[in-house]
């Protein structure tokens, strides 16, 4: 049968990356996704907005929601320092046994775990399972009505702590106006906007970076 996107983006990885190269990893999902085919990662041009906060931020405990082919997982993770800790989410077990292989493609297992599940089940349990009792970066990419929703379970599980910050993609296009609206109104949030275009396009989408303020 006919290989699926994700198994395609694999194979140009596995085909055009060198192994424990993070970087040339990147460099062959970007190439895939603007000559070949399309895919919904962040991509290179709000990839590069993602490093800088990474980069500011400096977390020992980040959070992703919504693995899908590990593209952001990989960005995030190579610039994490030795002991920190990525928890990636990810509910599709296709798209999950993809992205681990892109993850171990890029040297990364150590410092990501991958839990497939719904972020609803698992934000809950982070304490209990994995240890973990705040996270100081919290990176929302999976399906947009679910942002906000998410976000206040976030809260009521205790998992953000004075000055964790929230990282949303596609706040413009696909859009997230109920969550938009929130992080913008809310005193509990100081958010700022970082304008940009969604993957591999002209078009505008841009990254909301959003400082839980306790
Ligand atoms: C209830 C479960 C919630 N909990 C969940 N728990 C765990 N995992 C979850 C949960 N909900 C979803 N996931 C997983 O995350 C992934 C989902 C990712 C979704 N991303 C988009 O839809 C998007 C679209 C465009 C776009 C823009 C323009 C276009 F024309 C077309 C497309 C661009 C972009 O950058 C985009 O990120 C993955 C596919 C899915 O299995
Ligand atoms: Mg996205």
């Amino acid at each position: 049968t006919r290989s699926t996107r994700p198994q395609r983006l694999l194979g140009a990885v596995q085909k055009n990356a060198t192994r424990g190269d993070p970087c040339s990893v990147i460099q062959a999902i970007d190439h895939f996704c603007r000559n070949k085919e399309w895919a919904m990662n962040v991509g290179d041009e709000k990839g590069c907005i993602l490093d800088a906060v990474v980069s500011e931020v400096n977390p020992a405990t980040v959070l992703e929601l919504g693995t899908y082919c590990g593209y952001s997982t990989v960005r995030i993770a190579r610039l994490l320092p030795p002991d920190a800790k990525l928890i990636t989410l990810e509910f599709n077990p296709d798209f999950a046994a993809i992205a681990r292989q892109v993850i171990a493609w890029a040297g990364l297992e150590e410092k990501v775990q991958l839990v497939e599940g719904a972020s609803g089940d698992w934000i809950p349990r982070m304490k209990e399972q994995f240890g973990v009792k705040t996270f100081d970066l919290v990176f929302l990419d999976h399906w947009k009505d679910r942002y906000l929703p998410d976000t206040k379970l976030m809260e009521e599980c205790g998992i953000l702590r004075k000055g964790s910050v929230l990282l949303a993609d596609n706040v413009i296009c696909p859009g997230t106006p109920d969550y938009l609206e929130f992080v913008r109104n809310s005193p509990r949030y100081e958010s700022q906007y970082f304008k940009s275009h969604l993957e591999y396009t002209k078009v505008e989408d841009g990254l909301e970076k959003s400082v839980f303020l306790g």
